[in-house]
This record gives C-alpha cells, sequence and structure tokens, in this order.
C-alpha cells in the first residue's frame, strides 16, 4: 500500500501566482505609458532645439530602460511560484537507496577556520543514510599540512560522534552548532539519564577534539602551497588507526584530497578542484549522486540525503527529463556557526521550480554524477581515442563511467594498493586537464569559462537539457557563513559580477547562446543575473542627475497636474511594495 504512495508532490502558489502576474500586467502598462511619456517628451525637446534639456533627458530614459529591461528579465522567475514536498519515510529499504559522494571543499586554513571546516566534514558523516553509501571528500587546494592533521583528529572524533548522532536521533550533525543549542534528549528511545550522560562525555570529547585542532594550529604553519604535488588519503582506513573495527564498518568512508598545484599551471579555482574530486572519487567510491558543500556550509539535517533522493528517485521526474535537483535552504547566519537565519533570495528560486529549475549556486546541492560526466551526450559505440580525448588518459577512469556506478575499491582492493595510488595520482595531477574536455563548454565536469563556475556550470547543464528542482523544508537543511566584513562582502561581489559580467560578454550570452537552446523563459532568468550589474549604471545616473538639475529649477519629470505625474507614481509605489513583499515572503 505505502509503496504506491508518491515519494513527492509539489503545488503552485496560487495567490502568489495571481499578485505576481497581477502586478506584471499593471507595472508593464504603467511603463509602457512612461516611456511614451519620454518619447513624446524627448521629441518635442529635439523639435524646440532644447540642448540644455537633451542630454540630461536621454540619460534619464536610458536608466529607466535599464531598469525596466532588468524587471523585463525578472518576470519569468515569477510566473509560476512552485512549491515541493518531499516523503523520506515512503522511499524504499536502504538496501535499495543509492550511494552519495560528498565533496567539501577548502582552501585556506588561514581564512577558513580549521574547527569550521572540520564541523562541515563531520557533519556530511552524519547524515542519516547508510553508512556503506555515504562517503566524504575534503578537497584541500592548499594542501596545507593543519587541515591533514585535523582531519585525521575530526576522523578519530566522528567515530564517537556519528554512533551518538545515530543512536539519539540528533538533528544538528554539526557538533559546534549542536552544543551551542539545546537540542532536548531521546524521543522515549533511551533512558533520559543515560542520554544525559553520554552526551556529557560525547562534549568532554569534543573540547579535546578542540583542543587538539587549537595544538595542531599552534604548532603548524597555516601558510598555503601552491607548489605541491598530489596527495590523497583514505583516512578512515589510514594504518595505525584502526582501534574499534566494528565501530569502523558503521562510518562513511572519508578521503582527504590536496590535488596537485604548480605556478605554472592554471588550477581554475574550485572548479578545477571539483573536476579532481569526481575523477578521484569515480577510482573510488563512484556513487552516482553527489552532494556539493563549501567548507562553511554545515548539514543541519540529516535527512537531507533522504529527501533529496525523493526527487532523484522519482521515476516520473527522471523517466521524461534528465535531472539534477538541488536542495539548498542555506541560510546566512551573521556569526560563525550560530542559528541567526536571514532568508531573503529563495521566493524566485521557487519561481525558477516552476520552469525547468533553478541555477545553481555552488554549494548545498545533490546533482548526479552523470550529468557531469556528460556521457549522455555519447554514441554507444565511442572509441577509447575518443573517449580519451575527452577524459584523459586514464583507462580506470573512462573503466568508472561505463561501470554503472558499481564502485571500484574497497572491499576487493586495499587503497594502498600500488596501481591504485598511481592512478589517483595521476588524476589528480595538474596537467591531467590539459587537451582534453574537462571543464570545456558542454563537455565534462563542472565549467572553467568564467570566476562562477555554479552559475556557467548550472546554465550549461540546462542548455543540454538537464532540469533542476528546489526544495525549501520548513527545517533548514543548510546552514553557513556568509561574509560579516564590508571588506569580505566587496570582494565576493566583485568577484561574482566579474564571473558573470564574463558569460554576459562573451557569445555564452544567456540571450544569444541560452536562447538558441532553452525556452526563452529560462534564458530570461539566466539574463536577469548576467545583466543585473547594469543596475549600477541606471543608479548613478538617477543618484544624480535629477537632483542636479533640480538645483537648476529644471524638473526632469512630470508636473503634478500631469496626468503622467500618477504614471510615475504608481511606477515607484508598485515597484517599492512588490520588493518589500519579496522581501517579507523570503524572511518569514
Ligand atoms: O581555489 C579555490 C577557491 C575556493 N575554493 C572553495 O570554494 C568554496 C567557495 O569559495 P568562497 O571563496 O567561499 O566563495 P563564496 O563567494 O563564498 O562562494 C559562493 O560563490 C562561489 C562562486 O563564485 C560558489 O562556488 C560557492 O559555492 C558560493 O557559495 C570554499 O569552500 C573554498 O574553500 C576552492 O576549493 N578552491
Ligand atoms: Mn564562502
Amino acid at each position: 500500500m505505502e509503496k504506491s504512495l508518491p515519494i513527492n508532490d509539489w503545488h503552485v502558489r496560487k495567490t502568489h501566482l495571481v499578485i505576481n502576474r497581477l502586478h506584471a500586467f499593471l507595472h508593464g502598462t504603467a511603463l509602457l505609458a512612461l516611456f511614451y511619456y519620454r518619447l513624446t517628451s524627448l521629441t518635442e525637446i529635439i523639435e524646440n532645439k532644447d540642448t540644455a534639456l537633451l542630454l540630461p533627458y536621454v540619460l534619464i530614459f536610458i536608466s529607466e530602460l535599464i531598469l525596466s529591461f532588468i524587471w523585463l528579465l525578472s518576470q519569468p522567475s515569477k510566473w509560476k511560484p512552485t512549491v515541493r514536498t518531499v516523503y523520506p519515510e515512503r522511499l524504499p529499504g536502504d538496501e535499495k537507496l543509492p550511494s552519495i559522494d560528498v565533496f567539501v571543499c577548502t582552501a585556506d586554513p588561514s581564512k577558513e577556520p580549521c574547527l569550521e571546516v572540520m564541523n562541515t566534514v563531520i557533519s556530511a558523516m552524519a547524515l542519516d543514510y547508510p553508512p556503506d553509501k555515504l562517503h566524504v571528500y575534503l578537497s584541500d587546494d592548499g594542501g596545507s599540512l593543519v587541515t591533514f592533521q585535523a582531519i585525521k583528529q575530526a576522523w578519530r572524533f566522528s567515530k564517537f560522534w556519528v554512533p551518538f548522532c545515530r543512536k539519539y536521533k540528533v538533528k544538528i550533525g554539526c557538533p559546534e552548532a549542536y552544543f551551542l543549542t539545546d537540542e532536548s534528549g531521546p524521543d522515549g528511545k533511551c533512558s533520559s539519564s543515560q542520554f544525559v550522560i553520554e552526551k556529557k562525555a560525547i562534549q568532554k570529547r569534543y573540547e579535546e577534539f578542540k583542543d587538539s585542532l587549537e595544538e595542531i594550529v599552534a604548532k603548524t604553519t597555516t601558510s598555503v602551497s601552491r607548489d605541491h604535488p598530489p596527495a590523497i588519503e583514505v583516512i578512515s582506513h589510514a594504518n595505525g588507526d584502526r582501534t574499534d573495527t566494528d565501530k569502523e564498518e558503521h562510518m562513511p568512508l572519508l578521503v582527504y584530497v590536496a590535488r596537485e598545484k604548480r605556478p605554472s599551471q592554471p588550477h581554475n579555482f574550485k572548479a578545477g578542484a571539483l573536476n579532481v574530486l569526481l575523477r578521484v572519487s569515480a577510482m573510488i567510491s563512484n556513487s552516482p549522486y553527489i552532494l556539493v558543500l563549501d567548507c562553511d556550509m554545515y548539514c543541519n539535517d540529516p535527512s537531507s540525503a533522504r529527501q533529496a533522493m525523493c526527487l532523484h528517485l522519482d521515476p516520473k521526474l527522471s523517466q521524461s527529463w534528465d535531472l539534477f535537483s538541488f536542495h539548498r535552504n542555506f541560510t546566512t547566519s551573521v556569526k560563525r556557526i550560530s542559528m541567526m537565519e536571514l532568508r531573503y533570495i529563495w521566493p524566485r528560486w521557487e519561481g525558477l521550480d516552476g520552469l525547468r529549475g533553478p541555477v545553481l549556486s555552488g554549494t548545498c546541492f545533490y546533482i548526479k554524477r552523470e550529468a557531469l560526466h556528460g556521457t549522455k551526450k555519447f554514441q554507444e559505440d565511442v572509441d577509447l581515442v575518443q573517449l580519451k580525448k575527452c577524459f584523459g588518459t586514464s583507462n580506470e577512469f573512462i573503466k568508472s563511467i561505463y561501470r554503472n556506478y558499481k564502485p571500484n575499491c574497497p572491499k576487493e582492493r586495499s587503497f594502498s594498493d600500488d596501481a591504485l595510488q598511481k592512478e589517483l595520482q595521476l588524476l589528480a595531477s595538474c596537467r591531467y586537464d590539459n587537451d582534453t574536455k574537462w571543464g570545456k563548454r558542454q563537455v565534462v565536469g563542472f565549467r572553467y569559462f568564467a570566476v562562477v563556475e555554479d552559475y556557467f556550470t548550472g546554465f550549461n547543464l540546462h542548455c543540454e537539457g538537464w532540469i533542476s528542482m528546489y526544495l525549501q523544508p520548513s527545517r533548514s537543511a543548510f546552514l553557513g557563513a556568509s561574509p560579516i566584513s564590508l571588506n569580505e562582502l566587496l570582494v565576493q561581489n566583485t568577484r561574482w559580477y566579474v564571473g558573470l559580467n564574463q558569460v554576459a560578454m562573451s557569445r555564452f550570452s544567456p540571450l544569444v547562446y541560452g536562447l538558441l537552446r532553452m525556452p526563452i523563459s529560462q534564458s530570461m532568468c539566466y539574463a536577469e543575473f548576467a545583466y543585473s550589474s547594469l543596475y549600477f549604471l541606471a543608479l548613478y545616473i538617477l543618484a544624480v542627475i535629477p537632483q542636479l538639475f533640480l538645483v537648476r529649477g529644471i524638473s526632469l519629470y512630470p508636473e503634478v497636474s500631469s496626468p503622467f505625474f500618477v504614471v510615475f507614481s504608481f511606477v515607484f509605489l508598485s515597484a517599492n511594495s512588490m520588493s518589500k513583499r519579496s522581501f517579507r515572503l523570503g524572511t518569514q
């Protein structure tokens, strides 16, 4: 009986849909009236040869056109706000669940505190998923000794933490966050005094773990190297640390990966790191699904993997479409690892879900490995030479693609096996990508073209016909840190806008490249992001020109007695009330 019940469901937010569409109609009509006014005024100015007025009028008109253009691009994302619900309790038994590889990226222990990174890793290991089907990979782009030693400590601590979380169904798998809150005891399964004793014991272990990290940081240099060989170690199978084999069997796999970096070779930032993880993990666990996490985004709900599977495993969703889904309800916190929530952007994601899915936003998403390998694009009879041109020289990696997600290791093969180690070193080497299709448009892995690798990769996957989905459960699945100083924020935003402009100004512009490959509504959504930096021009003009001319007694707007005054007032009020509404919805 249970089996016939759907594992997910969706509905359109009808009230939002009606309000959004009505607003689009009224605001659009008012904008047309505004353009009519500007054009007729401009014609008059030209006819009267009023040169003093011409320049400010043209500038104001340009800024109004820019704002209207961005407004128009934002409309499809409001057209059909969709909400999804999932029913993880209806999933098939654990033995039928597919395995998952979790990728956590870190780059620099002096900027990304080691304790925070390890908390993210530990929270991923504490996901409520069959341990033999969960594999956590930490990419250390700095190749730092601090991170390498810290992950070993994290493994030792997690051998106690993960069973504790499982036993008491702990909801916050991130220990730092768990001990900050007052998560109450067991749901009646174990006596609460036993829980209190065990909680105290594990808290003591956590304090010891923290001390050990502090000691490592104090003793070891946190500087990162841009010139180091690849280093890959399966932490959970490291020699000399198998004190309690019984426990380890019920633990997820934990792997440390520092790819090779050489000053002469481009490393392609996070996209480069993720592609190395894709290759290395294909050799080890080769899971069909991948969860990508930034090092400062911890899992706040251990059931997120099962929730994501409710979308991925639905034959209705994956039959006609190939699918990748994001499961992101990332919450910006004002302090590092804290419970403060600020959700301001996500109503738009619901709207995008009503099209063919939201844009990829870098972290907190579950994606199909197949989407990144791009194997669907190859003919059945493609020869090895072609495959090597695309995927690089590793035969083992190519075999893994066609192994139908069967894990390569570890039972029959030891991780210290020389041949495997050699292969892993090759796949993590900095020259492996050269002359292959890795990172190139339309082919393999995360795309290198723009510094916003998330946006550009998602854009390409959507162009190829993949769809994405957005799930916003009531409990935030992931929580994380965001820049808290103006300086950090400016650096981050500058990087984003440089990346988005790179795409907007190239032949990959969503309004050219996208229009030819995806529905117009979806390319408009991508264009809204790509062209959003145009705001700066409109805002500068509007912040300077009208005031400057008002001082000289010249108004660039209709007088109160003019019927067009109503039009301008309406546009002002409607734009403001709509943005206040979006903000309110987003922060609810
Ligand atoms: O060469 C690099 C640079 C960064 N990272 C990691 O990538 C993640 C994101 O980098 P960060 O500098 O924190 O960028 P943010 O602006 O905070 O990240 C947002 O924007 C990025 C795109 O610019 C996306 O990749 C991220 O997922 C998204 O959260 C972090 O975990 C880093 O450790 C690397 O692994 N290697
Ligand atoms: Mn970040």
